[in-house]
């Protein structure tokens, strides 16, 4: 089991990216390894996506770093070779929503009060190809399309029904559940699950793998833009006066 664990609300800062990415290959080189459940330490909190601080304010050295990072981290999950389980015990918005889809199945604790989605449109940025094609695999093009345009962030039952996630249970049966579908999935021959895998996912990650530098230019491009600065500014500002 992996547990984020980086309170407040498990912000995918650089160092949370680069640990998580360590400790993934670890138990991918582990070969007694052949699945992972992938929740929170953080109590009604997944992810809060990725940490908005290191896309502010910062030298276009950091952004690259941290694209870096980000991308190596989602094609670790979408193409590890083991199974991967997400108990979504929390909330869990853009990045943080992204791993979740990027893992074989999600399992999302029933409580209305939290919420799933990729809201990147809300925060005057844009989705980058890899999320959409990850998102648009999971619940198909339609459903991906409205919910990307209108960065909408979807309550646990609205998510289930769109096929964002694929179970709900209560909140305290949530971990034994995702032990329950692990179980279920390792029951299979690694080799057979593995290469079906890898099938549909392959031409999502080659699709990165080719444009990998191209996508960190856009991004530091992106980001650095004034217009960009401002929006994340502000919302980060939002975020601080909804609390007082
Ligand atoms: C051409 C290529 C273009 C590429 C463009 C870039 C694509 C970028 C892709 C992905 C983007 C992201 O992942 S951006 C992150 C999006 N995340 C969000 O919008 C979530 C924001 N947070 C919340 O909604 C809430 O914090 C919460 C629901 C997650 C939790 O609510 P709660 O009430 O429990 O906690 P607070 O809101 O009080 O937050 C506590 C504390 O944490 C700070 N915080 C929250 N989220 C973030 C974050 N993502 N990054 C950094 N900091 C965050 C919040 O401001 C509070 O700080 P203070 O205690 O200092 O006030």
């Amino acid at each position: 089991m992996m547990k984020l664990k980086s309170p407040p609300v498990n912000s995918l800062s650089l160092e949370l990216l680069t640990e998580f990415a360590i400790s993934l290959e670890k138990l991918e080189n582990n070969r007694a390894c052949r699945g992972v459940i992938i929740t929170s330490s953080v109590p009604k909190i997944f992810s809060s996506g990725l940490d908005i601080t290191e896309m502010c304010g910062k030298s276009m050295e950091h952004y690259t770093e941290f694209w870096r990072a980000v991308q190596e981290i989602w094609l670790r999950v979408y193409s590890s070779s083991m199974v991967t389980v997400a108990a979504v015990n929390g909330s869990s918005p853009a990045g943080g929503c992204l791993i979740a889809l990027s893992c074989d199945y999600r399992i999302m604790a029933e409580n209305p009060k939290f919420s799933i989605g990729l809201n990147e449109a809300q925060l005057g940025i844009v989705a980058p190809f890899w999320f959409k094609d990850t998102f648009v695999n999971v619940v198909g093009h339609r459903i991906a399309e409205r919910s990307l345009q209108l960065g909408s962030l979807h309550s646990a039952p609205e998510a289930h029904k769109l096929g964002l996630v694929d179970e709900l249970v209560p909140e305290e049966k949530l971990m034994e559940k995702a032990a329950a579908v692990m179980a279920q999935w390792l029951a299979l021959p690694d080799h057979a699950r593995q290469l079906t895998k890898t099938m549909m996912r392959k031409p999502v990650v080659d699709r990165l793998v080719a444009h990998r530098e191209e996508d960190i230019k856009n991004f530091v491009t992106f980001i650095s833009k004034e217009s960009i600065q401002k929006s994340l500014r502000m919302y980060m500002e939002m975020l601080k006066k909804r609390k007082s």
